[in-house]
């Protein structure tokens, strides 16, 4: 079988992670931080296409490869409008789409402009693969509870496609054939419900749900009105505040988990609050996504940079073992799933789909 060059891109809020693989077989992942300061001087997250590439292109030759030796360039995909899960060809209407942010900002959105840039200079195919707006969600998860608010699917849905792979895989089963539970645990939370291979229903700290290292998740709604019409806060601060500003670190003033454990351990009350209150929310959302099952849950999957984590993993496994066993796949393998992505396009055993604004 032809093994196919591959450069993988996942951008995140503060650096862009790149990985090279030979087929399958990883050669090297690196992840690129970034000068926050430089990062702040563009307007948005698309401005950033050439500053990254930039980088890119350094940390490439400071390994010896060149761009000409790659085959195909693969990136996660952003917020795009909903669509189903897959491998997509970067399109024109996608890239417009992704710089208006029709459906909302993400440090992925720039993925594709650099996967572009790239196919366009070398004459190689480009794709992005199950970005975060993956919509599986069934009608009656749509509904909010507000006419003229439609709950979305926004989800880690490049990692969570994954782990039930690995997760089947590892068990010799055949993912279609099992209902999940997957908590992605980083510095986002998403909890999908996933029924034989859809993921009917989940929640993100984006919009509601449980509150993350960064993210504010679902808030008391009143209040949250109160805090819009406060004055203190024009329409971006807003944002700021829930998204990269909320959730743990509003409380803490920090956003890393390890530091949170080892000062809830070392006797910080407040530590030890916050911690326990997330641990209490993700396991409610999962609670909540085992009625979605109608209790035909297989198995519950830990997954993200928080699942490392033995305590926080056994509190929260304590709280929701009662519905299912419960995997962990610690971190996130989203290079991994990029390229395999890439090598079953490449091979012909996936068919790569058009994305058309929404399905
Ligand atoms: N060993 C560990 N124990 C506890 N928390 C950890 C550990 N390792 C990483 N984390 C926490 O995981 C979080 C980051 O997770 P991850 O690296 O998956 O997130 P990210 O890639 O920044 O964001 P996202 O997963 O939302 O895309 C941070 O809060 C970090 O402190
Ligand atoms: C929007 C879901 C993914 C994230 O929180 O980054």
């Amino acid at each position: 079988m032809e093994k196919f060059r591959i450069l993988a891109i996942n951008p995140g809020s503060t650096s862009t992670k790149i990985s090279i693989f030979h087929g399958e077989e990883e050669v090297f992942t690196e992840n690129i931080v970034h000068d926050y300061e430089e990062l702040k001087k563009f307007r948005n997250v698309i401005e950033q296409e050439g500053y990254r590439y930039e980088a890119i292109l350094s940390v490439l030759a400071a390994r010896g490869y060149s761009l000409d030796e790659i085959d195909v360039v693969v990136a996660r995909g952003g917020i795009l409008r909903p669509v189903k899960a897959g491998t997509y060809r970067i399109n024109d209407l996608m890239l417009e789409d992704l710089r208006n942010a029709v459906a909302g900002e993400h440090a992925s959105n720039v993925a594709a402009f650099i996967a572009r840039r790239i196919g366009a200079e070398k004459g190689i195919p480009v794709y992005i693969v199950d970005p975060v707006s993956v919509d599986e969600m069934e009608d009656v998860a749509r509904i909010s509870g507000l006419d003229g608010i439609e709950r979305k699917s926004l989800s880690h849905a490049l990692n969570i496609r994954r782990v039930i792979y690995k997760v089947s895989e590892k068990l010799g089963k055949d993912p279609g054939e099992l209902n999940f539970i997957v908590a992605h645990l980083g510095g986002g939370i998403s909890i999908g419900a996933i029924r034989k291979g859809q993921m009917v229903d989940v929640e993100s700290a984006n919009c509601e749900g449980p509150f993350s290292p960064e993210r504010a998740g679902g808030l008391p709604i009143l209040e949250v009105v109160d805090f819009c019409f406060s004055g203190k806060y024009t329409k971006d601060e807003l944002k700021k505040k829930l998204i990269q500003e909320g959730g743990v670190y509003s409380y803490l003033g920090t956003k890393d988990m390890r530091e949170v454990e080892e000062r809830a351990r070392s006797g910080d009350k407040k530590a030890a609050l916050i911690l326990e209150a997330m641990v209490y929310q993700i396991a409610k959302c999962i609670g909540q996504m085992a009625t979605v099952l109608k209790g035909n849950v297989d198995y519950i999957i830990l997954t993200g940079g928080i699942a490392k984590s033995d305590y926080i993993s056994e509190c929260i496994a304590g709280r929701v073992k009662f519905i299912a066993p419960v995997e962990r796949v610690p971190g996130e393998e989203e290079m991994k799933a990029l390229a395999e992505a890439a090598c079953r396009v490449m091979a012909g055993r996936e068919k790569v789909l058009d994305y058309g604004g929404g399905e």
